[in-house]
């Protein structure tokens, strides 16, 4: 049986007016008005989800995409301009920074009002008040008033009291971000427990390592509207499709804006085709034993002579993380001029990984660091075992004994 819904997002679009400063000349046509035109902009259009009791949904997507006012939307901080949110539960909120604190309250005032805002009594509280504190681990500012914090301490002080709510909700955005190392790490491990009690967390990252790791689902926007939603592993091949394709543009504006400058036809270099073999002889998608050796043939072709480049291979993990990279510059191997098609070939000894789905990545560039092309799914293998013994990517040689 499903969990019950606890989020509901229906059908729910957020429009801005944004104003803009008008041109001298429209000033000059308009003279005697307002020197700024309006213009509504649609933040989100037409945005459904349903949250289950338990799950932790991811909100990704590139910068400017809605995250933030999505995450708003569903905390009551802005209100749709059509469609609504529905919410079963106590929610606590942890969102831009600046919010939920007043700034002329010390840090003791606030933890008060930002409790009591959230439903708690004053007996309450003062209960949790001294846990609070030693999450933050800023006591000794507790009686400074908020402006004088740095943006860390403030969101340490914010996310102490979002946890000892006792929330059922529990939303997060980027703002942790700001939180030093260990901090950050004690955050995640909170949310781990939190997930643990099956609380409902929807946070907001630009980290997608963390939403692989994290996350049960995730839900990618794009310009507001929801492009993807589904399992992480799914949800982030769409956005890193997205991105690809961002920096695809990119690289095409780059060579256009240096041939305007210099003059000179920049080569346009590309991968034709990449295709795998393990040592055994296996091709298309193989399956290598561990310790098994894999071959990456690539094909590339330039339309004017390509100098002072390097050719790369990569190895990730089916979310996206990269487990190993190298390129014929950091090997030291320099790459004669091409004009027209090369082939080239990798050859990966002895990958030392684990059961599992991996990919390659192929990448294509100029000594001085420019990208040409770059493929982040270029090919996939597996790694087959008898009897997995083991959790991870890494194959690791593992013994055990008991000492007297
Ligand atoms: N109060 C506002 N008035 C006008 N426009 C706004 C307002 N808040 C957000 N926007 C616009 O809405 C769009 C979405 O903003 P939002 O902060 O939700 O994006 P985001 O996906 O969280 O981005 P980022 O990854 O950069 O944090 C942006 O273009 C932003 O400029």
């Amino acid at each position: 049986m499903n969990a019950p819904t606890v989020i509901r997002v229906d059908d729910v679009s957020k429009r801005f007016v944004i104003r803009k400063e008008k041109s001298l000349k429209e000033r000059l046509v308009n003279f005697g008005r307002s020197n700024k035109h309006k213009e509504d902009f649609w933040a989100l259009r037409d945005v459904s989800l349903d949250i289950h009791a338990g799950t932790t949904v991811g909100l990704i997507g590139p910068n400017g995409s809605g995250k933030s006012t999505l995450l708003k939307t569903i905390g009551g901080i802005l209100q749709p301009t059509s469609g609504q949110v529905l919410l079963r539960g106590r929610l606590a909120a942890l969102l831009e920074l600046g919010a939920g604190f007043h700034p002329d309250l010390t840090g003791r005032e606030n933890v008060y009002l930002n409790a009591s805002i959230l439903g708690l009594s004053r007996a309450e509280i003062a209960r949790h008040f001294d846990a609070i504190v030693d999450f933050s681990g800023i006591e000794q500012f507790i009686d400074t008033q908020v402006k004088f914090y740095s943006s860390g301490m403030y969101v340490r002080l914010a996310f102490a009291v979002a946890v000892h709510v006792d929330p059922d909700i529990l939303l997060v955005d980027e703002v942790l971000a700001v939180g030093d190392e260990p901090f950050q790490r004690k955050c995640l491990e909170r949310i781990r427990q939190f997930q643990s009690e099956g609380r409902t967390i929807v946070l907001v990252t630009h980290s997608l390592d963390q939403v692989a790791e994290f996350c049960d689902r995730a839900v990618v926007l794009e310009h507001g509207v929801v492009a993807a939603d589904g399992a992480p592993r799914d949800a982030l091949k769409v956005l890193r499709a997205e991105f690809e394709s961002t920096r695809q543009e990119e690289i095409e504006k780059a060579a256009q804006v240096a041939e305007r400058d210099t003059g000179r036809t920049q080569p346009r270099a590309r991968f034709n085709g990449i295709a795998l073999r393990s040592d055994s002889g296996a091709v298309g998608r193989p399956a290598l034993k561990p310790g098994e050796g894999l071959s990456v043939a690539m094909e590339v072709e330039s339309d004017a002579p390509l100098e002072s480049w390097e050719i790369g291979v990569g190895v990730a993990t089916t979310l996206g993380t990269v487990l190993y990279g190298t390129n014929t510059r950091l090997m030291g191997i320099p790459l004669a001029t091409l004009d027209g098609v090369g082939r080239y070939e990798f050859h990966l000894a002895d990958l030392p990984l684990s059961e599992g789905e991996y990919v390659v990545q192929a990448s294509l560039g100029t000594n001085d660091g420019t990208e040409l092309h770059g493929v982040p799914e270029a090919a996939h293998f597996t790694i087959e075992t008898e009897d997995a013994r083991s959790v991870g990517s890494v194959a690791v040689a593992t013994t055990f004994s008991v000492e007297d």
